[in-house]
């Protein structure tokens, strides 16, 4: 008997189970779970397979007239019956995966109270910090195994979203399931809802989450710490990712708790591995190699300096100097060029500074010993530019004209989510670079055409890693997440990317994506072997157990208990 066929035993009957979305199955419950389960009657009496009621859906789904609805019709289906929901989403997942994630999702957060339905998830709010433990406990059956928790502080490039930022940790978890295969019923997202610092959310009469401004310092970490601890004792072994958590805090967290539990954080450590593995890529159409380039990347946060450390890691593990790879990065915050003499920096921020000494020699800029983003790109003729400041339009004309006066093939990354906080519009990096730019972008953006040719954009979106990633540590029990780790994620998805024609394909199509998580959980537990952080198994035991754990969207039969 296949894996989806063992038969699901409930003491759940009638409205109960039909209200059970990991459990429903609406017009396909059959004429023997009808009878068993107390459905007859219930349930019109045409009984129907998955397809034809992913056609139904299809068709109610094309009378959506905007992208909020489609938003609100999909999170509604998944709420009303989760294998249904990700039926659909799996087979359409090209169209589908804007909906649920970004950019849409970024809507949907900042009017979730406005399209509130019903709860998936749980909330953690600060004034039940003393009941951490029993909150907790309402996850009831779920067998947890990966959970993606926000405190909603920096959602996308769109700031403060408070309760709403709850959308992530959902979406996030969406496509841990459709992307990479991990049953829903494992998946748990969580809202730490310590209040927000946006006044549009805290006046709002539906706002959901608890009106008042964000907990900070002490007490903020110790309920964060509280949380964590509550976690480890109720699911010592679970998967818990953290996103979109403000600059202050994600590597604060990330370093707290790395060696305390299975954790990452996936702006950091998710968003440095697509950047590295999509650079392998370009690497290949622009000529030579990562330690070859010179790197400029606009939003000294989390995202670019996870972006930089792991780029440079990669250079050296190309055999270069780690000082001399180092020194070719240039950071730009709201200041210009991240300078070791600033104050304020983060110590993750330091380690990324240029030396003043170094810069001691460039040409005076605009401000005394400040260099805005156009003259470092003058000055140091970047061969790659990476966009993750979530400010729009960045990257202006004059920029990457600029640059592409001295790249032959600039490598152009603007990064930020959703669309409208993208750094450039890949139609115009094309334009103003002749159509020889090589470009990922956060977002999806469609093909561009340009000089008679269709240019695909490559969706450098860490979501083309944390479901593999996610797959990988799952399948195999794999007790920590490794810097190694993430390393093989990077090199499995450059080894997925199409081979390139007369346009740059820098990443696998996102239709093959459950084939490429595949891949990726596969090269995560090669690499966890490798680091001896599971027993010495064979790559063929490796690959058995990753596609043994894969779940599949298929009615499974349900049967009285
Ligand atoms: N494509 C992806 O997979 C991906 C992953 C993570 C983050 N992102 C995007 O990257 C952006 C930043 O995320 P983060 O976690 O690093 O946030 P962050 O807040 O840690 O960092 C953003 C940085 O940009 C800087 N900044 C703001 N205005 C600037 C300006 N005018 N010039 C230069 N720098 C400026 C800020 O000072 C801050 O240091 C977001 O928009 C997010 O959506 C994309
Ligand atoms: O959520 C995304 O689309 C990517 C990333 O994690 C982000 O914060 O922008
Ligand atoms: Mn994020």
């Amino acid at each position: 008997m296949a894996e989806t066929e063992k038969p699901i035993a409930t003491r759940l009957r009638g409205m109960e189970l039909i209200d059970t979305p990991l459990l429903n199955k609406g017009s396909a419950f059959t004429t023997e779970e009808r009878a068993a389960l107390g459905l007859d009657g219930l349930l019109p009496p045409t009984v129907e397979d998955l397809d034809t009621q992913v056609r139904r859906v299809g068709e109610a789904y094309k009378g959506k007239t905007t992208d909020l609805e489609r938003h609100i019709y999909l999170r509604a289906l998944q709420d009303t019956s989760e294998t249904l929901f990700y039926k659909f989403l799996i087979d359409h997942v090209t169209d589908l995966m804007p909906m649920v994630y970004t950019p849409v999702v970024g809507l949907g957060c900042q009017q979730f109270s406005e399209i509130y339905r019903r709860p998936r998830g749980l909330f953690v709010s600060y004034p039940l910090r003393d009941r951490i433990d029993a909150i907790l406990e309402g996850a009831g059956d779920l067998d947890v195994k990966v959970i993606v928790v926000t405190d909603g502080e920096r959602i996308l490039g769109l700031g403060d979203q408070g309760a709403g930022g709850m959308g992530i940790p959902i979406g996030k978890l969406s496509l841990y399931t459709a992307c990479g295969g991990i049953a829903p019923e494992n998946t748990l997202p969580i809202l730490l809802d310590v209040g927000t610092n946006n006044k549009e959310r805290l006046e709002d009469p539906l706002y959901i989450g608890w009106r008042h401004e964000r907990i900070a310092g002490a007490e903020y970490e110790a309920f964060v710490d509280a949380f964590v601890q509550a976690v480890k004792r109720k699911w010592p072994n679970v998967l818990l990712q953290f996103e979109d958590f403000a600059q202050s805090h994600a590597t604060l967290f990330l370093e707290r708790y790395r060696d305390q539990l299975c954790m990452f954080n996936d702006d950091v450590q998710g968003t440095a591995a697509v950047v590295v593995g999509t650079a392998f890529s370009a690497v290949k159409v622009a000529g030579g190699s990562i330690a070859d380039q010179r790197v400029v990347v606009v939003g000294a946060g989390s995202a670019g300096c996870g972006i930089a450390e792991q780029l440079i890691k990669a250079a050296v593990e190309e055999g270069a100097d780690p000082a001399e790879a180092r020194s070719r990065f240039y950071m730009i915050d709201r200041e210009g060029l991240v300078l070791d003499d600033m104050q304020g920096l983060w110590p993750f921020q330091q380690k990324l500074a240029q030396k003043t000494s170094a810069v001691a020699a460039w040409p005076a800029g605009e401000k005394p010993g400040r260099f805005s983003l156009a003259e470092v790109v003058k000055i140091v003729k970047p061969t790659m530019l990476i966009g993750v400041s979530g400010q729009p339009g960045i990257f202006t004309e004059a920029v990457i004209s600029q640059m592409a006066e001295t790249a032959a093939r600039p490598i152009i990354f603007p990064l930020s989510n959703p669309t409208s906080r993208c750094e450039a519009l890949p139609s115009d990096v094309l334009a103003w670079t002749d159509g020889r730019a090589v470009i990922g972008t956060g977002s999806p953006f469609a093909p561009v055409e340009y000089g008679g040719k269709t240019y695909p954009i490559a969706q450098t979106n860490n979501s083309y890693i944390f479901p593999g990633l996610g797959l990988g540590v799952l399948a195999l029990g794999i007790p920590r997440v490794s810097d190694g780790m993430f390393m093989a994620t990077s090199r499995a998805l450059a080894e997925t990317a199409p081979a390139s024609d007369d346009v740059p394909r820098l990443l696998p199509s996102l239709a093959d994506i459950r084939k490429v998580s595949r891949h990726i959980a596969i090269a995560v537990g090669k690499a966890a072997v490798k680091e001896g952080l599971i027993p010495a198994i064979g790559d063929d035991e490796i690959t058995a157990r990753i596609d043994a754990a894969m779940w599949q969207p298929a009615y499974r039969p349900i049967v009285a208990a």
